[in-house]
């Protein structure tokens, strides 16, 4: 291509992955020999580099002299452009998280993409479409003709959501979108078959359909059920545990819209999909839907967007809808409907707690296998039933102490304890990573006798196999399951019965069809209920009653099936209302004290975080961003709090701080927002020594 500019030059957007702190926010200006459909893919000068970029709908608005652009190199020709609507969904997700089109864009393509050329990208086109998923696929376009297979007939309350669901679709003028539904249904009542019923109903009309889990180790066990249903259809993946080839793979059939459906986590929800025509997010309470790096995005919140842009049906599920989703239900802006009981009319099991204050009290030792605890374990095993037993902390015990001088094995970087691994002998940073192995003596007083204090999952595994000699004890936390397929077979063994109790994190309260536990306890579980977080109650009330829900999902056990929860606070209303599984006077009145204390759903928040290598230097950073943002015209309707450290404020030798901005109405925030980001990027420069800042829109821990 020539440098000089021709007479039949035209003047093309191109969103490029510009680092975020350039502050180049809108696509740039190349020059292309001729016109290029919005959404093409090019590859285009950039400083130095070459690099990949999306040519962007809509005019350049710049001044520049045309003779003063660079040309675009290469045009990635064979791929179909990517649609308005996904640059739009782009442009949405950009602008309301305050980031870069370029780098939202790219971001969420494969990343493999960014390294090929035409040539090679035809190949793996080639290759996408030969994606052998699924027994009854014709070559693309031609007309196969599949039948799903039945499903079980739907209980009465399910075919009243179905037939709700249906009269929605219909209801609806085809030039507006349906409202979002909100599947509030207990754990086991059937809401994955009203996924699949709904997903059938697109299928067969020639949509695409897009189910979004929270977690990775989720997707295989939906895939299967997806998959057994939906025999003859193309289906795949999304997330981040493929490799960066079969990434590429299914991204492209998703795009290329031979995929029919596209199972995945968070990042799914930018896939494209040309034919979208219903969008499931299960779990939608879950918080791994937040990205908590780079675009701070929500994909149950973009999922709204996106269904909403493309008036297409979006169906958020869970038995224990975050807040925000449940208050707009109650303000009919979605459409609740209910799935009030368990399949097969089980029980959910009956809740216990034990109040731990009744325990002799024995000085510095507080077991977690309480007398009545292992009792009713023992009595599991004696019946050949499977128990769980949760602890939301990994690793032996959260640190070492020594009793002589009250030593204690802090990180040397962070503001937190380094954790006691006994199975490699290491003390852990669970923030920074550092690792050393455990010292033979108190590295103070020389004092060999430093002993754990308190208690995670391997420490209670080690009991357990104590208490209970010939009984098979497994152990599920991000240790035990470090290494591909660990996980898998693990949950495996426990589907199979080949686990009599198992231990774990809240990896193993989420999602999993459990058939044979009959006891779930929760042995620590108080920690949440004084967190300075606003969303820790409601967390640890989604997170009990989930894991409540891996017991007695056989309605034949449901009867004998309980759920334990050792506490020194048998009394608060969080538990209170556990016992009763009732989660609509929970969220009734956590939403009432919200409403009294001006916080989400009740008003709009925005966090900007700085970290610096002293305190000093990140708060400056925030208090000039503070006084900026004062000088600014929606600042009236905006409340900006003083800036605090974060709850562990030191990681990795970086001080990190916090400024919380908070207004009634979203518009106010994001009005505020916009003009405030640009200055901020040329604030840094002037505050040498600050590493980060970053804005959470809607942020979920605080
Ligand atoms: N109509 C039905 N008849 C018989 N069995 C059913 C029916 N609907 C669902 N099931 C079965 O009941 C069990 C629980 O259903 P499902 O997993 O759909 O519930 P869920 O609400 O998604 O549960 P969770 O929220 O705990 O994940 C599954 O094994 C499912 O196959
Ligand atoms: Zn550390």
């Amino acid at each position: 291509m020539s440098e000089t500019l021709q007479a039949h030059d035209t003047v093309l957007r191109v969103a490029v992955d510009a680092p975020q702190h350039s502050g180049l926010i809108d696509p740039l200006d190349y020059l292309s020999p001729g016109p290029l459909p919005p959404g093409s893919l090019v590859r285009v000068p950039f400083g130095r580099r070459e690099t990949l970029g999306i040519v962007w709908p809509g005019n350049s608005a710049s001044e520049i002299d045309p003779a003063s652009l660079r040309p675009i190199q290469s045009t990635l020709d064979a791929l179909p452009p990517l649609s308005r609507t996904w640059c739009r969904l782009i442009e949405f997700a950009a602008s309301y998280y305050q980031r870069s089109i370029g780098e939202v864009a790219l971001s969420v393509l494969p990343p493999q993409l960014r390294d090929l050329d035409s040539q090679q990208l035809k190949l793996r086109l080639k290759r996408a479409a030969k994606l052998p998923v699924g027994a009854s696929i014709g070559s693309p376009g031609e007309e196969v003709s599949v039948t799903d297979a039945a499903g079980p007939t739907l209980n009465p309350a399910q075919a009243q959501v179905l037939a709700e669901l249906d009269a929605l679709l219909q209801a609806d003028v085809p030039q507006t979108a349906p409202a979002p539904v909100l599947l509030y249904g207990v754990t086991g009542s059937g809401k994955t078959e009203v996924y699949l019923r709904a997903a059938a109903h697109a299928l067969s009309q020639g949509r695409q359909v897009l189910v979004l889990v929270p977690e990775i180790n989720l997707t295989p066990q939906l895939e299967a059920r997806f998959a057994e249903r939906f025999a003859g259809r193309r289906m795949v993946s999304l997330h981040s545990g493929l490799t960066p080839a079969q990434r590429l793979r299914h991204w492209l059939s998703a795009h290329l819209g031979e995929a029919e459906l596209v199972l995945g986590t968070r990042l799914a929800v930018f896939a494209s999909l040309p034919r979208l025509g219903l969008i499931v997010v299960d779990e939608e309470h879950d918080p791994s839907y937040k990205q908590q790096d780079g675009a701070r995005y929500s994909a149950r919140d973009l999922a709204v967007y996106r269904a909403h842009q493309e008036k297409i049906p979006v169906i958020l599920g869970s038995a224990t809808p975050s807040l925000e989703s449940w208050q707009r239900a109650n303000e009919g802006r979605y459409k609740r409907l209910v799935l009030p009981g368990r399949i097969g009319g089980g029980a959910l099991p009956r809740v216990r707690l034990f109040d731990m204050k009744m325990l002799p009290l024995t000085k510095g030792v507080t077991t977690a296998l309480t007398a009545p605890l292992i009792q009713a374990l023992r009595a599991r095993l004696e019946r050949g039933e499977q128990s769980l037993i949760f602890l939301n902390r990994r690793g032996y015990a959260p640190v070492l102490h020594c009793g002589e001088c009250n030593w204690k094995s802090d990180c040397p970087h962070c503001s937190a304890w380094r954790v006691f691994h006994k199975g490699d002998r290491t003390l852990r940073c669970h923030h920074c990573g550092f690792t050393e192995r455990v010292p033979f003596a108190c590295p103070t007083c020389g004092n060999q006798d430093i002993a754990p204090l308190g208690r995670g999952t391997e420490r209670l595994e080690e009991q357990l196999a104590e208490t209970f000699p010939g009984a098979r004890v497994a152990r599920i936390d991000a240790d035990s399951t470090k290494h591909k397929g660990q996980l898998e077979a693990a949950l495996q063994a426990v589907h199979d019965g080949e686990v009599d109790i198992l231990v774990g994190t809240q990896m193993i309260t989420k999602g999993h069809d459990f058939r044979r536990i009959t006891l779930v306890a929760a042995v620590n579980p108080d920690g949440a209920l004084f967190s300075s977080d606003f969303r820790a109650p409601e967390r640890l009330f989604a997170l009990l009653m989930q894991a409540g829900g891996r017991a007695g999902r056989d309605a034949e056990q449901a009867a004998r099936s309980e759920m334990w929860v050792q506490t020194w606070h048998p009394e608060h209303a969080l538990y209170k209302a556990l016992v009763q599984h009732d989660f609509e006077s929970f969220a009734k009145s956590q939403l009432a004290e919200r409403a009294s204390a001006g916080l989400p759903p009740f008003a709009h928040l925005a966090l900007l975080r700085a970290e610096g290598r002293t305190v000093e230097v990140a708060k400056g950073f925030l208090d000039a961003a503070a006084a900026f943002a004062q000088q600014l015209p929606p600042a009236s309707q905006v409340l900006i709090y003083p800036c605090i450290p974060m709850s562990v404020a030191r990681v990795a030798n970086v001080e990190r701080m916090q400024m919380l901005v908070e207004a009634a109405s979203r518009g106010a925030l994001q009005h505020l927002l916009s003009m405030w980001m640009p200055e901020l990027h040329a604030l840094k420069r002037t505050h040498k020594g600050l590493l980060r800042w970053a804005v959470d829109v809607d942020p979920l821990a605080i």
